[in-house]
């Protein structure tokens, strides 16, 4: 296998929490341990709560404050502590983030352009504001336009062109298509792949893993549960055991009464369903 562009090994995260007068700390994420290729798309899924946006947070080093990680992340060539002073450089750079909600996450008093310009700058991004939105296919007419006058289509494009300046050997996507329709998911799943074309290795976190195998860009599905990964199918895996010998237990798992605990081999398998 080609060498990682980034690597979780063992990666243990407790973040503290209040449980009426005290504070106790939970176990967001137990021992995980994922490799990113390059040149790859890999989908990370699993039922809400169960630790995706934290992977993806770990690996941009956005652990929520007060939390406490252990085990190595693994950059390129570096290897970073949590609170390693290395991650303002890395960030942007090494690694590019694509929020969940790209409205949002831009300030509202600034248009898009001037948003970009900024990145651009910071980075010294080798393409300019017009080349970033062009490599997205945002319109030059709204890089004018403020956050709430875009749609929420172009404001993913927007996001990933941000991302995507420094030229990130490591991409992460939170639910990038959590609020668009299915054409515009297609779409931003194939701007995703383009930055694997370019030899990115990418991480989406997504709910959306039917469109995705759908657009045919996805290489590889790591599977959650409670903060554990349970599993990394590549996508031929996948699809073969979409199509067969999983199904019966799919079946088993989506007529278990609710109160049935699903064993780990079940829970995979109701994913398996979601694309047979
Ligand atoms: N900022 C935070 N502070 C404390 N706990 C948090 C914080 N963010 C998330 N958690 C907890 O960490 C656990 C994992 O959350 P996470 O957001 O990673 O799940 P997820 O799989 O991405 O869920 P979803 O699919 O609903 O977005 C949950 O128990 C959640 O309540």
């Amino acid at each position: 296998m080609t060498a990682a562009v980034a690597s979780l090994a063992g990666v243990t995260v407790d973040v503290s929490a209040d449980r009426g007068r005290r504070r106790t700390a939970v176990r967001v994420l137990d021992d995980v341990s994922l490799e990113l290729a390059p040149g790859t798309v890999t989908a990370l899924i699993g039922e809400s709560g169960c630790g995706k946006s934290m992977v993806a947070s770990a690996l941009c080093e956005l652990l929520p404050v007060g939390s406490v990680a252990t085990g190595r992340v693994r950059i390129g060539d570096r290897t970073l502590d949590p609170r390693d002073s290395a991650w303002h450089r890395v960030r942007g750079r090494e690694v590019g983030l694509v929020p969940q909600s790209p409205a949002t996450s831009f300030t509202p008093v600034r248009t898009i352009g001037s948003h970009l310009s900024e990145t651009v700058t910071v980075l010294g991004a080798d393409r300019s504001v017009r080349e970033l939105a062009d490599a997205v296919a945002y319109p030059a007419w709204a890089l004018d336009r403020y956050p709430h006058e875009v749609s929420g289509g172009m404001a993913q494009r927007a996001a990933i062109a941000a991302a995507v300046a420094g030229r990130p050997r490591v991409l992460v996507a939170d639910e990038p298509t959590s609020a668009l329709d299915p054409e515009l998911a297609a779409a931003t799943w194939r701007l995703l792949a383009g930055a694997a074309a370019d030899g990115a290795g990418v991480l989406v976190v997504t709910h959306d893993i039917e469109t995705l195998r759908q657009v045919g860009v996805c290489d590889a599905i790591a599977v959650m549960r409670e903060g554990r990964l349970l599993a990394r199918f590549s996508a031929g895996e996948f699809d073969g055991l979409a199509s067969t010998s999983a199904s019966d237990a799919a079946d088993a798992a989506y007529s278990a009464d609710a109160t049935t605990r699903l064993t780990d081999d079940e829970y995979i398998a109701q994913f398996l369903q979601e694309v047979r």
